[in-house]
């Protein structure tokens, strides 16, 4: 639900992908405990205040019915993050998605809008991060469809392998630095250790009750 009247970002999707195995992680990560709620709850939170339409990529949709949103299983099963964007572009109604991995909590909207803001002429509008190209927090368009259909055809799973058959908009490191300083809306939480130094950093992030999603949930987790 939309908590504020700033208008959304007209012809694009939030898509989240969240088909991964979590197997650094050893429990699914975009279920754990954050804010009083799950990560992909504050993450499905911040994309409703962006766009109209948000998208869960998942081939598990029963663990995910809490959140109330559309969601769709990959065409190409077992094929990696390349296969969720794919997914999500194949079945978003707007010419363009911005997507997003389930384990990225600090997503900033003024990033978001910026980079959405270069989707005209481009099929990739992509940040530069510390670590070069951050394919997980980008915008695509459904020209990117036809090239993302070939590689996975032909096995290619890196989702920069289409990259020479669109046109890229790379969005300088500079510019995302003047934005987020600390590159943090890359930043992800793939193993136990990160998530407890972020909830060591950040204990008041976790200090609202769990909503937990349903009885089968809380007695899961014992
Ligand atoms: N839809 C879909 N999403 C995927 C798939 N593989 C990975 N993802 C998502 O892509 C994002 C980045 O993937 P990783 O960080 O490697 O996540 P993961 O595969 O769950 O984690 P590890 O097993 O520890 O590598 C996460 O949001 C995953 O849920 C897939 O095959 N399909």
């Amino acid at each position: 639900m939309r908590t504020n009247n700033t208008p959304t970002i007209p012809g694009v999707t939030g898509v989240i992908l969240a088909g991964g195995l979590s197997s650094r992680m050893g429990s699914n990560k975009a279920l754990l405990p954050y804010k009083g709620g799950r990560f992909i709850e504050a993450i499905h939170r911040q994309l409703s205040e962006l766009f109209d339409e948000v998208l869960l990529v998942t081939n598990q949709p029963d663990q995910y019915a809490f959140l109330g949103c559309r969601m769709v299983a990959d065409l190409h099963p077992g094929m990696g993050a390349l296969a969720g964007l794919h997914s999500g572009l194949h079945h978003a109604a707007t010419p363009h998605i911005f997507a997003v991995a389930c384990d990225m909590p600090y997503l900033n909207n003024t990033l978001i809008r910026r980079l959405a803001a270069l989707r005209g002429h481009n099929d990739v509008v992509i940040p530069q991060g510390e670590m070069g190209v951050e394919p997980l927090h980008a915008m695509y368009a459904k020209e990117c469809l036809g090239p993302m259909e070939n590689a996975l055809q032909s096995g290619r799973r890196r989702i920069i392998s289409f990259f020479p058959e669109v046109r890229v908009n790379t969005f300088s490191r500079s510019v995302v630095a003047a934005i987020d300083p600390d590159f943090n809306s890359f930043r992800n939480i793939n193993t136990p250790e990160e998530y407890f130094d972020m909830r060591r950093n950040e204990p008041h992030t976790l200090q609202s009750p769990l909503a937990l999603p349903d009885r089968q949930q809380r007695s899961s987790e014992g």
